[in-house]
C-alpha cells in the first residue's frame, strides 16, 4: 500500500553519546555503514543539563569526513539562540532545542530557519506535551524525551507514550523523535504511539551488530506505520 504524502516515515538516528568518543569520525561512519539514516548529536553545556559534550567546533571537524550526513544537533543547551549560527556555519542540518530552555521558542525557531537549517523542538519529561500544540506547525520534528536528558543508558520511560500518541493523533504529518533508553526492549512501545524518528544510543553503539539490531527497530516501526495506514 503506497503512503499519503503527509505520512512520516521511519528514520534511525543514532545517538553517539556512549561512542568512543575519542573516535568519534570513525564511531559516526561506523553507524552510517550501518545502515542509519541519520546521526543525533547530543550538545550538552553544563547547565541545561549536569553533564558536557562538545560543540561546534567539533561539529565542524565532523562535517568534511561525513559529507552528506544528515546531521540533527540535539542542543541540550540553556539560552540556545547563542549557537544557531555556529552550528550552522560548521554544517548542522538541523537545531533541535529545548522548549524549557528559552523565553521565546517562536523566535528560536525563526532564528535557525533564518539561519538555514530545519527546526527541532523537544521536552523534557515534566513539562506537558500541550505547550507544544501551538509550535508543532512551526517546526520540522518534535522530540519527546524518554529519559531526564543528560546521560546515555538510562532506563525508557514508558509513561511518556502518551504524549507521543496525543501528538501523532493531531498532527498526523509531524515527524516525531524519541530519545533515551529506546532499543529493541522498549521500540514496540514507542511504534504503537507513533514515534518515527528513532534515536537509540546505547543498545545500537554497544550492539554487536548494529545493523541488524536498526534493521529490527525499523521493521517495527514500519510495521505500525502501515498498521496505521490501514486503519484510517
Ligand atoms: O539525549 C540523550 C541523553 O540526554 C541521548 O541521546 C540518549 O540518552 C541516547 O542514549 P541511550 O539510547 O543510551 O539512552
Amino acid at each position: 500500500m503506497a503512503a499519503p504524502m503527509n505520512t512520516p516515515s521511519c528514520k534511525i538516528g543514532p545517538s553517539i553519546l556512549n561512542a568512543d568518543l575519542s573516535d568519534l569520525a570513525s564511531e559516526c561512519q561506523r553507524m552510517m555503514d550501518s545502515g542509519a539514516d541519520y546521526l543525533h548529536l547530543d550538545v550538552m553545556d553544563g547547565q541545561f543539563v549536569p553533564n558536557l559534550t562538545f560543540g561546534h567546533p567539533v561539529v565542524k571537524c565532523l562535517r568534511p569526513k561525513l559529507p552528506g550526513v544528515f546531521f540533527d544537533m540535539h542542543m541540550m543547551v540553556q539560552n540556545p539562540e547563542q549557537w544557531i549560527d555556529g552550528m550552522h556555519d560548521a554544517g548542522a542540518d538541523q537545531y533541535t532545542f529545548h522548549y524549557e530552555a528559552t523565553n521565546d521558542p517562536k523566535k528560536c525557531i525563526r532564528k535557525i530557519r533564518e539561519a538555514g537549517m530545519k527546526a527541532g523542538i523537544g521536552i523534557k519529561p515534566d513539562t506537558a506535551v500541550d505547550v507544544l500544540v501551538p509550535l508543532v506547525d512551526l517546526v520540522d520534528m518534535v522530540l519527546i524525551m524518554t529519559v531526564e536528558p543528560g546521560f546515555g543508558g538510562q532506563k525508557f520511560m514508558q509513561n511518556m507514550m502518551p504524549k507521543v500518541q496525543f501528538l501523532r493523533d493531531h498532527f498526523k504529518g509531524v515527524d516525531i523523535e524519541v530519545d533515551g533508553g529506546v532499543g529493541p526492549e522498549t521500540i514496540q512501545h514507542c511504534a504503537e504511539a507513533g514515534a518515527n524518528m528513532i534515536v537509540s544510543g546505547s543498545a545500537v553503539v554497544k550492539s554487536d551488530n548494529p545493523r541488524e539490531t536498526m534493521q529490527h527497530m525499523r521493521n517495527i516501526v514500519d510495521n505500525s506505520i502501515q498498521k496505521s495506514l490501514l486503519e484510517r
